[in-house]
Parts: structure tokens; sequence; C-alpha cells
């Protein structure tokens, strides 16, 4: 049967149609690219969230249009930009009150004074489905600086951003898993899947010094094969180098897989690789070393070794079908 996946969908579909535009970078990347004036280029990115997809229906609309905002710029952290504007799509079901609406404005007004964002435009319509929202966050990079996915060399060292897992563990406690959690660590965790920080403050030191660099939003593992596969180098995780938090490592010892922290997804960490001098600045700066890069055998593959030994991975990542 035909693979009719996201990536597959995008690849077959889609990455024709951006046809060799060097603005697209191939549909394999987290922004498009475009000249903007003599100094800067304009990085564009969409994330959309759907109701039950991609938060609960449970979830304060406030935070779910902060949430929506913070994806977004997630994607333009990981590739040193700053945040310039948006556009946003609402797509309301029938019947939600305008008192519903008026929270989810009111998470947009906070973010948009915290980040530094204006609203620039966008579209509203309603549909017989669950609540789907989307932005459209444009970004502003000096010229020719924007730091891509398909930068990664052999002998680069592979670095994250903060702890792996927290979104993921936010969401199975607030589908009621591990109810013996401490409530500090309950709350830190649902904190992060409600309301992710992205990591602009990691932009400057990343553009400074990352040949590749990308935001976690799929997984751990998934993610890394994604920088491997448009690098076009293999790359060799050490799951023991994987930073967790207390409250992480609180969730594990009641049950929680790391191998689930590592694929969960929700991460919104920024993901990059570096060499020699480099990456130690970017680890001076907060980052943590996990891994390494390697040439290619088989394109694009990630290994996660244990104790140095390789760990059999089932599930790598979040993927839509
Ligand atoms: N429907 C689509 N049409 C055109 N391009 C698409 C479509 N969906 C995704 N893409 C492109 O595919 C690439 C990868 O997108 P993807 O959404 O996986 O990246 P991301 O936003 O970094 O990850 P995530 O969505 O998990 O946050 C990007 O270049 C994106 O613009
Ligand atoms: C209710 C609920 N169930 C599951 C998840 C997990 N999840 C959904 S989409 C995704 C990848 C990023 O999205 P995309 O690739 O669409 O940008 C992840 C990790 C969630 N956040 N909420
Ligand atoms: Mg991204
Ligand atoms: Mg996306
Ligand atoms: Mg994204």
């Amino acid at each position: 049967m035909t693979d009719n996946s996201e990536f597959s969908v995008i690849d077959r579909l889609f990455r024709p149609l951006a046809g060799l535009t060097s603005e697209a970078r191939g549909l394999r990347d987290d922004v498009a690219v475009l000249p903007s004036d003599n100094t800067h280029d304009l990085v564009v990115t969409t994330d959309a969230m759907v109701e039950g997809v991609h938060f609960l229906s449970t979830d304060p609309l406030d935070k779910v249009a902060q949430k929506l905002l913070r994806v977004n710029l997630s994607d333009l952290a990981a590739k040193g930009a700053v945040p310039y504007g948006y556009q946003l799509l609402t797509a309301w079901p029938h019947g939600l009150p305008f008192e519903a609406k008026q929270t989810f404005a009111k998470g947009l007004k906070a973010d948009q004074a915290r980040f530094n964002v204006a609203l620039f435009g966008g579209d509203t319509v309603s549909t017989p489905g669950p609540l789907m929202v989307s932005v459209t966050l444009f970004g502003r990079v000096a010229k020719g600086q924007t730091v891509a996915r398909a930068g990664a060399k052999a002998g680069d060292r592979v670095l994250v951003s903060g702890p792996i897992g927290q979104g993921y563990l936010g969401l199975k406690v607030l589908q009621g898993e591990y109810p013996e959690l401490a409530a500090e660590f309950k709350a830190e965790l649902v904190d992060t899947y409600q309301l992710p920080q992205p990591r602009l403050d990691m932009a400057d030191v990343v553009r400074a010094n990352a040949h590749a660099s990308m935001d976690i939003s799929d997984g751990l593992v998934a993610d890394t094969g994604h920088i491997a596969q448009a690098s076009r180098v293999d790359i060799d995780i050490d799951l023991n180098r994987v930073p967790t938090s207390r409250a992480a490592r609180a969730a594990m010892a009641l049950g929680a897989s790391v191998l689930d922290l590592i694929s969960g997804g929700d991460d919104y960490q920024i993901l990059c690789t570096a060499s020699g001098e480099r990456a130690k600045a970017l680890c001076e700066a907060g980052f943590v070393d996990i891994g390494e890069c390697f040439p290619a055998k088989s394109q694009g593959q990630v290994i996660v070794l244990s104790d140095g030994k390789p760990v059999e991975i089932e599930n790598t990542g979040w993927v839509h079908s």
C-alpha cells in the first residue's frame, strides 16, 4: 500500500511543487527563507494545532493560543531568527461562544507582548469539527545566516538545549498517569506541555556556532533523523547523556520509560550540531552534548547507544497519518 503518512505525502506530492526554489529548502527544513532587503532575509514558518491532536479539549483557550504562538516561535529560535509578526487562522467549531474566543485573544495578547510580535492578518472560518488554529510566523535573520537542518558535518557534536520528555510527561499527567507524582513535579510537567518555552534565548549562540539546527517537536530521535537525513550524515546519540529533569526522573521511577521520553515529542528544545570550539561555546551557553555525527553509511541513520550498546527503538517520534 502507498505510504500515506505525513512525510511521505510532503515528499511525494508537495516537494515537486516546491521545485528547486532556494526559498523552500526542499521542504526539508523548519522555515522558508525569502530575500528581504539588503541586510536581512525573511524566514517564514507555519504550524497548526487541532483540538484532541495537539492539545486537550480541557486545556484553557488562552494557553492554547500561547502554545500556538510558541510552537512557531520555537521554529524561528532554532534558525537563529528574530520574531517579527504573524498571521492567524482560526477555524472555530460552530456555536463556540464569544467569551471562549475572547479568552483565546487574551492569550495571544499576553504572548505578543512577551515575545515582541504583532498580528499582521489572517483568516476566520467555522468548522463542524474540533477547534483548529494555525499561525504563519515571520522572522528576520542577517542575510545568508539562517541555520539549516542540512548543515551537519561528519565529526560534529550533537547538542540539545534542555531537558527532554517534559511535554510528553505533562500530557500523560493530564491524562491521569503517575498519580503518585509530587504535585510540584506534576505542575512543572503540565506547564511545559501547555506552555512550552521557545528557546529564543539561544537564537544568537545557535546562529553564531551551529552547523545545523532545528527544534524538537516530533521527538528527539525522529528529529535527529531529520537533521541526519537533510545533512546526509549518520548520528549516534548517547542515551546516558540525554538531559532529563528531576520531575522526569521521578516519573521514570514510577514506570515512565526513557524510550518514551526520547520519542514523545512536544519538547520545543533546540537540537543542533557544531564542531570543536563552537560546540564548546554552545555548551557554555547551556547546551548539553549528547552525540556525534559520522559519514553516512546508510543515509541519515540514527543509532541510540546505552553504555556503548545500540538500543532498539520501535517508535522514533510523532507522525500524522
Ligand atoms: N502541507 C504542506 N505543504 C507544503 N509544505 C509543507 C506542508 N506540510 C509541511 N510542509 C513543509 O515540510 C517541512 C517540514 O515541516 P514540519 O511541519 O515537519 O516541520 P516543523 O514545523 O519543524 O515540525 P513540527 O510541525 O513537528 O513542528 C517544512 O519545510 C514545511 O514547510
Ligand atoms: C492531545 C495530544 N495528544 C498528543 C500530543 C502529542 N503530539 C501531537 S502532534 C505532535 C508533534 C508536533 O506536532 P506537528 O508535527 O503537527 O507540529 C505531538 C508530539 C499532543 N500534543 N496532544
Ligand atoms: Mg521545527
Ligand atoms: Mg510544522
Ligand atoms: Mg514546528
